[in-house]
Order: C-alpha cells, then sequence, then structure tokens
C-alpha cells in the first residue's frame, strides 16, 4: 500500500522569534534539529510507519535541513532526494520579515486572521526588488524541470492557501504520484502551508474548515493510500504522537496573540 509521510520542518529560528517567514531563508533553532531526530525516532518506532523510499522537499534552508537529519537518523541519507519551490512555504508577501504581533496590532484581528488563515487571504505583495522577496538564483534551476513537465514557473510576490494549491498541486499529481502509483513510501519534508494545501485536497477539506487547521513543527504525518484510486484509506490523518501534536498545534494558532 502506497504511504506518505509528511512532515512539517523543525521549529526555525524565526518561528522561535515570532516573524513571519514565508520565502525568507532562515535557519532550524537548536529545538528545531531535535525535532527532526525526534521524528526519525517516531517513523522508527512505530510498526506501520515506512522507511520512506523517496523523498521530496522545499528550496528552503529549513526544511532542507530537517530533511538531511531525518533521514540520517533513518540510515537513509541516499535515498532520491527532489527539491522544487513548488513545496516552499506560502510567500508572505509584504509581512515577511515582520513580527506577528505587530501585525496583529497594526491591522487588527480579522486582517490579521484572514492574511493567516482564510483560504483566499492574500497579504500585501512584496515589491519586485524588496529585500525580503526570498528569490534567489536557486530558482533558476527549476525553470528546464517544469518546462520537461509542462507547467510554467512563475514566481511569486505573495500568495493565499489557494494559489498554493495551484502551485502544488500539478507538481503532486505529475510527479510526486508517479512514485506513488508504484507503491512507494514517499517522505514529503515541507512547510505549515503547503502541509495544509495537501491535506485539503487529499481530505476535500471545505474552505472554511481548512482554516482551522494548524500544523505543528517537527511531528511527522501519515497517511495510507488505496493502491488504485490513491485517495486516503481512512478519514483522518494521522500524527505520529497525536498528544504533543495537539498542543503544538494550538501554540501556532496562537502565535502572534501570545509571544511564542
Ligand atoms: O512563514 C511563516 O511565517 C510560518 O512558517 C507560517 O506562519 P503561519 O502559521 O502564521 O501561517
Amino acid at each position: 500500500m502506497p504511504q506518505i509521510i509528511i512532515l512539517r520542518h523543525g521549529e526555525s529560528e524565526w518561528n522561535k522569534s515570532n516573524k513571519f517567514c514565508g520565502w525568507v531563508d532562515v535557519q532550524l533553532s537548536a529545538n528545531g534539529k531535535q525535532q527532526a531526530v525526534k521524528s526519525a525516532e517516531l517513523i522508527l518506532e512505530q510498526s506501520d510507519v515506512s522507511i520512506p523510499d523517496v523523498c521530496f522537499t522545499s528550496r528552503l534552508t529549513r526544511a532542507n535541513q530537517t530533511t538531511g537529519i531525518l533521514l540520517d537518523k533513518l540510515r537513509r541519507p541516499f535515498i532520491d532526494t527532489y527539491k522544487t519551490w513548488r513545496l516552499n512555504e506560502r510567500h508572505y508577501g509584504a509581512l515577511q520579515g515582520r513580527d506577528k504581533t505587530e501585525v496583529l496590532n497594526e491591522f487588527g484581528k480579522e486582517k490579521y486572521m484572514f492574511w493567516r488563515r482564510a483560504y483566499t487571504g492574500c497579504p500585501p505583495l512584496c515589491d519586485k526588488d524588496d529585500e525580503w522577496r526570498g528569490v534567489d538564483d536557486r530558482y533558476i534551476i527549476d525553470a528546464e524541470d517544469e518546462a520537461k513537465m509542462g507547467l510554467k514557473e512563475e514566481l511569486p510576490y505573495g500568495e493565499s492557501l489557494q494559489m498554493v494549491v495551484s502551485r502544488l498541486i500539478p507538481y503532486y499529481n505529475v510527479v510526486i504520484s508517479e512514485h506513488l502509483r508504484k507503491g512507494r513510501t514517499v517522505l514529503i519534508v515541507t512547510h505549515g502551508s503547503v502541509v495544509r494545501a495537501l491535506l485539503k485536497v487529499l481530505y476535500d477539506i471545505s474552505d472554511d474548515a481548512i482554516s482551522e487547521v494548524n500544523i505543528p513543527n517537527g511531528i511527522p504525518i501519515k497517511i495510507n493510500l488505496d493502491q488504485d484510486t490513491l485517495k486516503p484509506v481512512s478519514d483522518k490523518w494521522v500524527y505520529l504522537d497525536p498528544e504533543r501534536a495537539k498542543v503544538e498545534a494550538e501554540k501556532v494558532r496562537l502565535q502572534g496573540f501570545t509571544k511564542v
């Protein structure tokens, strides 16, 4: 049976310091590195979780660091790992680099939560030359691959979750699903909004309901798929540490309202 293991990267330096991050390329915190180790332990401990055959991740350092630590601990540093901007965090536009509490106080709760969680909530866009836009040479490499898939690379200046779904799902359907159809276990190490986008599509979650879903850092999710339809075989995704996931997801929901 094909299985997906989805992981939001470990805590980053900017998760820790309460800043909107998006495409800004920050490092994992010490705690984030520990979470990556713990993720590997959870995968190894649980007999119904397979060791990944192939891995997909973003082009952002915090996801790449998490992937490296995790695969090392799983003793699978050699498996094929594909990197794509399509698994990058949602681009947080002009909010990138700003303190979440300051944005909340400046614009009010409604606007703040619209930008953070509404399905169509697009933050104010970055300017082309904005120092926080977070686009550099690493993204040039993808253009050729994308042409091969018939996809067109258009890097964002700010995105809603809906825009993430549009740039992600063609890649999931064309590239990732090819491995799932072969019955492989696929590890996807990515970012909070991308995990929400994947869950929304896999479980057909409504636009309203997805605004209530918060993803903790560094706790793997297991999803078993039907071999023929590639749809989840159960109606809810499973965290490998459900208790901790609940507590940590609540902290994510409250970011900005309480200092982390
Ligand atoms: O990009 C960020 O700031 C975080 O990784 C996700 O932030 P959010 O939980 O506020 O969407």
